[in-house]
């Protein structure tokens, strides 16, 4: 049963695989073409037959019809004579046959006869006999022969029957003659007395001739002949067969003499040929008339068309096969072709491809399935069953789940497009989709997705942790946020604690990327250290974290915690050899105490981070309510700086720097002021930080240098203007334009314009900064470094760039004059830049002492309230012509 189920399912595979081959179709269609061909001829042929014989026999029908109508007629005709001279003869009222014989055997008798039959002379002379058969009288010749009919048939009959009228005979010929068909009437006294006959005789050569005269043609025979059989004539004439009695054999030849007409098809029994058969009885004498055709003849032009057109069939076929076989040749190239092209695309594809039937036996597998699981193929092979494949997966250790139910979850969803991802034993990721094919089975595509979805993995992993420390990241801890704020519904508080490292970016900037992202994977750990798994760990970005601690709102737990991070980050750490001990400023919002929102908490925590930031750094704050008064507050101050420069309420002021050993002004800064309307005069160190965290700075800074550069040219002598710039400027790419354009307005010699930088211009990328430090002393203008030595490593700088002025930050000199003061340290500076010739200023001189010292250890400069405080321009001019007037 089972066995037999197969072959029938091998059986039903096979059909579809020969049905779906377009060479299957070709010859198929070819066959079909041909035994079309075939059939048609035959068909032709034979209607073509059955037409030949049609014809044959109406040809013959319409000329026995055509026959028997004539001699219908000719025998009329004939008849009417005999039976004219019948009367005649019986009008003589002659009762006895003796009268009859004396009064017919005269010569007025003959030439009533001859008179009478002259119209006939196709037909022998009526002839008259007695009642013994002599011949009395006739319309030939006068006397007669003597001649007796008592011999003959006819006369016999006739004298012995009353009821005999006519008979018809042929009969040999006298005298040498050849046979004649008589037609005898008998002649009858008053009372019914056989008195003689009239007779008349036509020869059968006449009656053939007429036959011939319609020109049967070929194998064809015409004949009359007595309704009892007697052949009285025939075309083709044979003496022999004259007067043969043909009413014999079986009863379709003898129905031939007894119907009025007959069509039919006999054996001949003259020539034993089959022979088609038409006859028709005359209507007034016993006779018919009989035509033959053979069967051979009839068909003759049938077979010359047919052969004509199995010839004309033969070749249409033959040239069909030529045909046939030349587009098999081409179509089985183009498939042998595309089934190349196909392997080819199908090899070269990066997933395995498997194709089912409807009996889910494999139709087409490609080398990539094989490879990917390492299969036989020995056993995946076309015809294969889907569960043996699995099977096989599963001996070969591809597989490693139930084959039976694997089999048949696919095998319940072949339907349909399914796709998921299974993963190997080997730690692979396949992607499988299966997709019903039109036949019936299904297509499944096996692709390695490993790759793809370790990287997509990596995708998302980075989307949501930074790659630095593997915190999760701001959009993963706004997600978090977003559910601990929804969990405030249900009373479960939590609290963010924003956490910056402290000078962070001079740690970077100084000690290099390198030891900067070393400190930052040090910090998260540590930051890691200090909370429970329910908290979270994030690092916003550059040295910002923030930790998420769920479920308090304390503030003793909260200050245990910062001052536990406080504590650990202080921690020294190794960073690439280097040991740094770090510190944090922490801003604390608590929820739902500082509010309920997500972006307003945020902003607390930011709020209190900045506090702590300015409120010395290295500590914590807790988010109250004043903080958000100062943002308020520094915002009105952002709106009200962005609308100063229109409003002219800024103002440059000047502070002189003064040469420490002539004691002459020799050059001023230029220091921005701001007169607000309603605060009065805010000071830069206020307002400059919010100018750059704006933006507004660039502007600002082009109308300061455009201000000092208009104002110095208008000073006496080759007293120098010294403008600060800020990173934010220096950075703007413009500078150098910006500042060619303020020389070339003012009229200003380049030589004495000073721009002042600091040294967080060139920590952040050497190569642009010194680049841009290029660019402006190409364009003649000095470059001092302010603040020096409030940096992370600046004599390397001096190094790098020759700057023509270094300023002494003002911390190294409000201490000289005190014990433990910076002297050293301000000489140090003094020496070294006397040794790559450049000028010193220092920044903040207060007192006489300080002015003293900086004289002795060699200083250049002094800038300082000891001398003057930054002045108006006007009042900054008076000090200058007095300078020059007591010059
Ligand atoms: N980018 C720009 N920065 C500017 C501009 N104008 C000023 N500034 C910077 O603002 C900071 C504060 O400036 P200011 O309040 O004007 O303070 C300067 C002096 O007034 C002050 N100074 C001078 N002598 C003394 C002194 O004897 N004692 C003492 N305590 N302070 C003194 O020092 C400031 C000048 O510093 P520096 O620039 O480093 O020479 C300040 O950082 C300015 O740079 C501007 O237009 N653009």
């Amino acid at each position: 049963m089972g066995a037999s189920i197969r072959w029938t399912a091998r059986l039903r595979a096979l059909l579809r695989r020969w049905r779906g081959a377009p060479q299957t179709w070709l010859i198929v269609g070819g066959f079909v073409l041909m035994a079309a061909m075939a059939i048609g001829t035959g068909l032709t042929v034979d209607r073509f037959r059955q037409n030949a014989i049609e014809t044959g026999r109406d040809s013959l029908e319409s000329s026995v019809r055509l026959l028997a109508r004539h001699f219908d007629r000719e025998f009329e005709d004939f008849a009417v004579l005999q039976k004219s001279i019948i009367a005649e003869l019986e009008s003589h009222g002659i009762e006895s046959a003796d009268v009859f014989r004396s009064e017919m055997g005269t010569l007025a008798m003959h030439e009533v006869l001859r008179t009478r039959a002259s119209g006939w002379s196709d037909v022998a002379g009526a002839n008259v006999f007695d009642a013994n058969g002599v011949l009395i009288n006739s319309s030939r010749r006068w006397p007669v022969a003597d001649i007796s009919a008592s011999d003959r048939g006819y006369f016999t009959r006739l004298k012995n029957d009353p009821a005999l009228q006519e008979e018809i005979e042929v009969v040999p010929g006298r005298f040498g003659n050849g046979p004649a068909i008589v037609f005898a009437r008998r002649v009858s006294g008053p009372h019914g007395e056989f008195l003689g006959l009239v007779s008349r005789a036509i020869a059968p050569e006449q009656l053939e001739s007429f036959f011939a005269s319609t020109g049967l043609g070929e194998e064809s025979s015409i004949a009359m002949h007595h309704q009892n059989g007697q052949l009285l004539a025939r075309v083709p004439h044979v003496d022999a067969m004259i007067g043969q009695n043909y009413r014999t054999g079986s009863a379709e030849q003898k129905a031939v003499f007894e119907r009025s007409f007959v069509t039919t098809e006999l054996a001949s029994p003259i020539d034993g040929k089959d022979r088609l058969v038409a006859s028709r009885m005359l209507a007034g004498e016993p006779l018919v008339v009989v035509a033959t055709k053979s069967r051979d003849a009839t068909l003759a032009t049938w077979r010359t068309q047919t052969k004509f057109f199995v010839t004309v069939a033969v070749l249409s076929i033959g040239l069909l096969v030529l045909t046939l076989l030349l587009i098999f040749r081409q179509v089985t190239r183009r498939v042998s072709l595309e089934k190349q092209r196909l392997d080819t695309a199908m090899n070269t594809m990066t997933q395995g491809l498997l194709m089912f039937d409807q009996d889910q036996r494999l139709i087409v597998c490609n080398r990539r399935y094989i490879e990917m699981y390492g299969l036989s193929t020995a056993v995946v092979r076309p015809g294969t069953y889907f569960r043996e494949l699995i099977q096989h997966r599963a001996d070969t250790g591809s597989f490693d789940g139930d084959v039976d139910s694997y089999c048949d979850d696919i095998l319940a969803n072949i339907g349909r497009i399914k796709s998921n991802i299974v993963e190997t034993s080997d730690g692979r990721l396949i992607e499988i989709k299966n997709q019903p094919s039109a036949a019936g089975g299904w297509l499944a595509t096996h692709d390695d997705v490993t790759e793809r979805i370790r990287a997509d993995e990596r995708i998302a992993h980075m989307a949501h942790y930074d790659a630095l420390t593997d915190l999760p990241n701001r959009v993963l801890m706004r997600g978090h946020l977003e559910r601990r704020v929804a969990e405030l519904a249900h009373g479960n508080p939590f609290a963010i604690l924003y956490i910056d490292v402290d000078e962070f970016k001079g740690v970077n900037d100084s000690l290099g990327h390198e030891v900067g992202d070393e400190l930052l994977r040090q910090v998260a750990s540590r930051l890691r250290a200090c909370v429970s798994g329910n908290d979270l760990v994030a690092r916003l970005g550059g040295d910002e974290f923030a930790i998420i601690k769920a479920g308090t709102s304390d503030r003793a737990e909260l200050t245990a915690l910062a001052e536990r991070i406080l504590r650990a980050l202080r921690m020294p750490v190794d960073c690439k050899g280097q040991e740094i001990s770090t510190d944090a400023s922490i801003g604390i919002a608590i929820a739902p105490d500082h509010g309920d929102d997500l972006e307003e908490l945020l902003k607390r925590a930011d709020l209190a981070m900045y506090a702590a930031k300015s409120e010395g750094r290295g500590t914590f704050r807790t988010f109250v309510p004043e903080y958000d008064d100062k943002a308020r507050q520094r915002r009105q101050l952002e709106l009200d700086l962005r609308q100063a420069l229109a409003r002219g309420e800024f103002e440059v002021h000047y502070q002189p720097l003064v040469d420490l050993s002539a004691n002459v002004v020799t050059g001023c800064e230029a220091l921005l002021r701001w007169r607000h309307p309603e605060r009065g005069m805010v000071s830069p160190a206020d307002f400059i930080p919010v100018a750059e965290d704006t933006g507004l700075i660039g502007e600002i800074g082009e109308w300061v240098l455009k201000q000092a550069c208009l104002e110095a040219a208008s000073w006496p002598g080759d007293i120098h203007i010294a403008v600060n710039v800020s990173p934010v400027q220096f950075r703007s790419r413009t500078l150098a334009l910006k500042v060619a354009a303020a020389l070339a307005e003012s009229g200003l010699a380049p030589g004495r314009l000073e721009l002042e930088i600091t040294e967080t211009v060139l920590i952040r990328d050497d190569a642009e900064a010194l680049t841009i430090l290029q660019q402006l002393r190409e364009l003649g203008v000095r470059i001092a470094l302010d603040d020096f030595g409030t940096g992370y490593s600046s004599l390397s700088y001096l190094h790098r760039f020759p700057f023509d002025k270094i300023k002494i930050d003002r911390s190294f000199i409000c201490d000289i004059g005190e014990p433990a003061d910076s002297s050293p340290i301000v000489q140090a500076v003094v020496h070294m830049a006397a040794a790559r010739h450049m000028a010193t200023t220092a920044e903040g001189v207060e007192t006489e002492t300080q002015r003293e010292v900086l004289r002795q250890l060699g200083c250049s400069q002094m800038q300082g309230w000891l001398f003057s405080p930054a002045v108006p321009a006007a009042k900054l001019k008076q000090l200058l012509s007095k300078q020059a007037a007591a010059a």
